[in-house]
């Protein structure tokens, strides 16, 4: 931990709450603000909580998680055929990262407090299968909708493999996206319930959000000599992430004694954890909480991360209402795409776009 490390980056606790989920879809206001206090003090306190009941089915998460092992298992070279590097260009944004990075293909970026100079980034050991919004993955579009306009250049265009390499595997992971998109529209209400706001606060920001996901294997660690991270400690950049993080343990996160608190897999549960925009928000009330990942287990590690944000031409601006002559605003305004960009643009090694 970095002596400037900002407290809204790092849990106060010893361990992660675990919270039911049942009551997101209750019809009575009075549970569902009872689970909305119960998420308003895991976001200022930790940052970081489980989730149980949370709707997704088991099938779902079983199913892809069998995908990714399937698609890793794949040789190389055909991985390569949906390098990350190939993902549209444009004469704007030279990379849209979207498809397959390989082993040391991601760098440590470090924290914002506490960056990793770019000379000294190393490739971390994780390989990952990157996806970004498609309107087939929103039960809220009609099949035929169309793509708003993309200044930002996120949306879509995501490098599937098709039937022969993997069947079924575009399928299963459009079902998952669906369901958890679902998921974080619901989530987002229960946030701004939590923030004492109406229901449908965030509604408006979040007709074509800023989603993506991606599949995640993370190779046995060697335990003792040199440590390669698994992935480095970072926090994330939308809004929210939804983890599932299967049967192996690996993730940790930081908290303010310095202390790196691992995250098990718990059956049946989701890791959700609070990402920069949303924290900007909150002007920091709701932790942005850092953690990183190292697969220590002796076995093979998969995981499903999906990043849930506003739309990439929404505005993030803090709350007034968290703000005061002694604490200002944490950051001006700006435009959700542009974080993600900038974030995504220091994340790769060889890509500045
Ligand atoms: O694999 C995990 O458990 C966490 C992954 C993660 O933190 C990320 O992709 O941002
Ligand atoms: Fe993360």
């Amino acid at each position: 931990m970095n002596q400037q490390t900002d407290s809204s980056q790092l849990a106060n606790c010893d361990n992660i709450p675990v919270i039911d989920f049942s009551s997101v879809d209750s019809t009575s206001p009075e549970e569902r603000q009872k689970l909305a206090q119960t998420v308003f003090d895991a976001c200022s306190q930790v940052g970081f909580f489980y989730i149980r009941n949370h709707g997704i089915p088991e099938t779902l998460v079983n199913g892809i998680h069998d995908a990714a092992r399937h698609f890793f298992d794949l040789p190389e070279e055909e991985k390569m055929k949906f390098y990350i590097g190939n993902s549209q260009v444009s004469i704007k944004y030279p990379m849209k990262f979207r498809g397959y990075s390989p082993i040391g293909g991601e760098k440590s970026t470090g924290t914002e407090d506490d960056p990793v100079p770019e000379e000294e980034a190393t490739g971390v050991l994780s390989e990952a299968f990157d996806i970004g919004y498609e309107v087939v993955m929103d039960s809220t579009k009609p099949k035929n909708a169309v793509l708003p306009p993309d200044p930002y250049e996120l949306y879509g265009d995501n490098q599937w493999p098709d039937e022969k390499t993997i069947p079924g595997f575009s399928k299963m992971y459009i079902k998952y996206c669906i369901s958890a998109l679902d998921l974080c529209r619901k989530m987002m209400k229960i946030f701004a319930l939590a923030l004492g706001l109406p229901e449908t606060y965030f509604d408006s920001s979040i007709q074509t959000p800023g989603v993506t996901s991606r599949m995640m294997h993370y190779p046995a660690q060697p335990v003792s000599g040199e440590v390669q991270e698994g992935l480095g400690a970072h926090t994330d950049w939308e809004c929210f992430t939804i983890l599932s993080q299967g049967k192996v343990p690996g993730l940790e996160i930081l908290n303010h004694k310095g202390e790196w608190i691992l995250a098990p897999p718990i059956p049946g549960t989701l890791v959700v954890n609070i990402a920069d925009c949303l924290s900007t928000w909150t002007n920091k009330k709701f932790k942005s909480t850092i953690h990183r990942v190292n697969n220590l287990s002796g076995e093979e590690r998969y995981s499903i991360p999906f990043f849930f944000g506003v739309d990439y031409d929404a505005t993030v601006s803090v709350l007034k209402k968290y703000t005061s002559d002694v604490n200002p605003p944490c950051r001006p305004p700006f435009k959700a795409g542009d974080w993600v960009r900038e974030k995504l643009s220091r994340a790769y090694v060889g890509y500045e776009g």
